[in-house]
């Protein structure tokens, strides 16, 4: 979130708790660090929570948080309810790695307008409902990490098969936008995309039937429930 930031050409100031990557992300981008957690909720309007669900309570408690700002919590599966009252306002969000390229689309609930305008720099922002179905579709990242794994075999497997290996990795990857541009960017319904690129008796249908005897898509939608469970048990 920060390389996409600082990609954005924000002026507002970003400043970083001394934790984690701070010292290569200062160094980077010429950025400030704080020397704790105390002083970098007295210096921001809007804090980004990016610590492991299990710490996400933990690191905003005894902090000097104020009325009018915002905490961006980006931890997996804390319900705002799960969080200690605290004046600031919380809004979850569910960013990709892809902010990194300005290029995640993000959900985010509740829609506060500051958030939003922080979460739009980072690629399409989007304002879910409610909580339940921001926990949906908080699945979606996931899902973005198994589509990346896809790739990446689809290519070793083009590889050792003999392909250049750049090569493939630009192809899959260039296929995998078009695919998601094909149903992004028309009105067709899914069913009749797919349908009109499936020749009967045709390798497409080959090796859908051959995943389906595999498992798919059974062993996805497992994936998914499994993940949506996680999501929302309490006491992550
Ligand atoms: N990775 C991803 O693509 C995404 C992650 N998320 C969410 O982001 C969160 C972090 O994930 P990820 O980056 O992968 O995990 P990591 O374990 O890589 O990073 C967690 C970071 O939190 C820091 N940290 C822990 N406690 C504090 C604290 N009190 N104050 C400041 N920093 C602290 C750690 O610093 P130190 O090393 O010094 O202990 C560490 O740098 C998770 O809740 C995850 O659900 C959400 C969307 C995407
Ligand atoms: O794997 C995880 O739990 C985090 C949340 C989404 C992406 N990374």
């Amino acid at each position: 979130m920060v390389e996409g930031l600082a990609r954005s050409g924000t002026r507002d100031t970003v400043i970083l708790s001394p934790r984690g990557k701070s010292s290569q992300l200062a160094a980077r981008h010429g950025l400030a660090i704080c020397a704790d957690n105390h002083e970098l909720v007295e210096r921001s309007d809007i804090i980004i929570l990016a610590v492991r669900p299990e710490d996400a309570v933990g690191a905003i408690q005894g902090l000097p948080w104020r009325k009018n700002q915002i905490v961006i919590s980006v931890c997996a599966g804390v319900a705002l309810s799960q969080f200690p009252a605290i004046p600031a306002r919380i809004v979850r969000a569910m960013p990709l790695t892809a902010t990194e390229i300005n290029a995640s689309p993000t959900v985010f609930y509740p829609d506060v307008r500051e958030a939003r305008a922080l979460i739009a720099r980072l690629g399409p922002a989007i304002a879910l409902g409610s909580e339940k179905e921001f926990e949906i579709a908080t699945v979606n990242a996931a899902i973005y990490g198994w589509a990346q794994d896809i790739v990446r075999q689809s290519v070793v497997w083009g590889s050792s098969r003999g392909a250049d290996e750049t090569l493939m990795r630009q192809l899959v990857a260039q296929t995998f936008v078009a695919a998601g541009r094909m149903i992004a960017e028309t009105a067709q319904p899914m069913e009749a995309i797919l349908g009109d690129l499936v020749t009967p008796g045709g390798i497409t249908e080959l090796g859908l039937q051959v995943l389906d005897l595999e498992g798919q898509p059974a062993a996805w939608q497992a994936a998914c429930e499994a993940v949506l469970a996680r999501l929302t048990a309490t006491g992550t």
